[in-house]
């Protein structure tokens, strides 16, 4: 898709005029919408990791449906698990079958759970396997799990640059036992660990040295379990059982950092939006966003049936942490310019190594709309001006997260946005543009 897609503030209809006054209880809000977002791309993920290595047929209810998840789901296929798709659910065969059970070329696409999650499944079975992802997953690192790896027996190497894709891995079983981890740059290579525990011969004990992504975890342990797996937690050690995993029906969530761009753009246009499926008890952690939203000034319920978050006309600078839930950085760097102070945002180096280093992308385009920002190793900090923000063609790097984050900014910057390759949501939300553009043409 080249750059025709824009978002933008309506001068007709504009659904930025005039924010509704807030007094007393329940809803004042003429303007509310309901939104259907789409499955969750962790849960997903897991869900099939954990799928294909049940000892059965295991059902996905509403699966994301995205490359990422496409990607992880094609590299099962490449493995040898039979994976069925319907409109709504996928199923997959827990047993991998044919020659390519023991011998198969998997390619990760984008997807960094992909990459860093199916060669510890590989390297539970008993093959050659060789892995390799696009040029963007190829630059993310991936050592400390590939070294852990190693630690515990598996015969793995890098064929070009050393902690990074392609790899190959000549696999025999995990014998298990005791490994150290340095999760300090992404929760993923311990979820990778965790999720292969139970298909080891004696079970895992993994010593955490430092953690970034806590709540994704958080994610994994309850699954695993769901699942039928045993994993306790002791401070900085996790505890795994062997025993491998129980087929059965998983009903997958909306995402909840896709979320975050239909709750940024109520609390910034002074409307309400309600996602259904995301509520008390909802798994992710980025669902915490809306604390950050609440923080700032918006009205948010979060009911056992969902969550709903209406703008009030306040939306106030602050300084928050976001370590838990760094993939809502760009979504709150993106509204901060339209802040009544300066939003800061802290300890959040990992953004670096993701899709694109996502602190200099959210910079350079804050900048290119004219706002002033400075960033340091893990921070930024931006500060909203008198004069309108204009408008302007935003840089993606190839991040969906930049292009869903800045398209919320179009919502109040009169000129609008346009970007440079609009298509990459196709990582996890192929029908963003459609989506957005139709909910925010929706409020009066
Ligand atoms: O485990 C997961 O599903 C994810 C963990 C997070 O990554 P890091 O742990 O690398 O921060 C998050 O950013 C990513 O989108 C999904
Ligand atoms: C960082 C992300 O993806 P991943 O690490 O799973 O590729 C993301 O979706 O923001």
């Amino acid at each position: 898709m080249g750059g025709t897609v824009r978002h933008q503030a309506r001068a007709d209809r504009s659904i930025w005029r005039t924010f509704p006054r807030r007094s007393g209880s329940g809803s004042q809000h003429e303007d509310m919408a309901v939104v259907d977002i789409p499955g969750s791309k962790s849960i997903t993920a897991r869900a099939l990791f954990l799928a294909a290595a049940a000892d059965g047929v295991t059902t996905l209810v509403r699966p994301l449906r995205s490359d990422d998840t496409e990607g992880f789901a094609e590299g099962l296929t490449r493995l040898g698990y039979r994976v069925g798709r319907t409109p709504h659910a996928w199923q997959i065969d827990g047993r991998p079958q044919g020659p390519a059970a023991t011998d198969a070329d998997v390619y990760c696409r984008d997807g960094a759970t992909t990459a860093r999650f199916l060669p510890t499944l590989a390297a539970a079975g008993h093959g050659t396997y060789r892995f390799d992802a696009s040029p963007q997953m190829r630059r993310r690192p991936l050592l400390p799990l590939t070294r852990a790896l190693r630690d515990l027996g598996v015969d793995l190497r890098h064929d070009e640059a050393e902690g990074h894709h392609p790899l190959r891995i000549a696999a025999a079983g995990v014998e298990g036992g005791d490994v150290t981890l340095d999760a300090g740059q992404s929760s993923q290579y311990l979820t990778a660990l965790l999720l292969l525990g139970p298909l080891t011969r004696k079970g895992l004990r993994i010593t955490v040295t430092d953690l970034v992504s806590a709540p994704y975890v958080e994610i994994t342990l309850a699954m695993m379990r769901t699942f039928g797996a045993s994993v306790r937690r002791e401070g900085e050690v996790f505890v795994v059982s062997p025993g491998g995993y129980r087929a059965g029906t998983y009903a997958i969530e909306p995402d909840a950092s896709t979320a975050s761009y239909f709750f940024a753009a109520a609390a910034l246009t002074g409307h309400e939006v309600t996602v259904p499926g995301l509520g008390t008890g909802a798994l992710q952690g980025d669902l915490g966003f809306v604390d950050v939203l609440r923080r700032m000034g918006a009205r948010v319920e979060i009911g056992s049936g969902g969550t709903t978050v209406a703008g009030t006309g306040e939306l106030r600078g602050l300084t928050v942490n976001m370590r838990d839930i760094s993939d809502t950085m760009p979504t709150l760097a993106a509204i901060a310019p339209f802040a009544s102070g300066p939003v800061r945002i802290e300890d959040v180096a990992n953004t670096r190594v993701k899709e694109c280093d996502r602190l200099d992308a959210c910079a350079e385009n804050l900048r290119r709309l004219g706002v002033r920002v400075e960033t340091g190793a893990d921070w930024i900090e931006i500060h909203p001006g008198a004069q309108p923000v204009p408008g302007a063609e935003i840089k993606t790097y190839g991040d969906h997260r930049i292009v869903m984050s800045f398209a919320v900014t179009g919502l109040r910057a009169p000129g609008g946005v346009s970007f440079d390759d609009p298509g990459c949501v196709r990582k996890t939300f192929p029908a963003f543009h459609e989506t957005f553009a139709a909910w925010a043409g929706s409020l009066r």
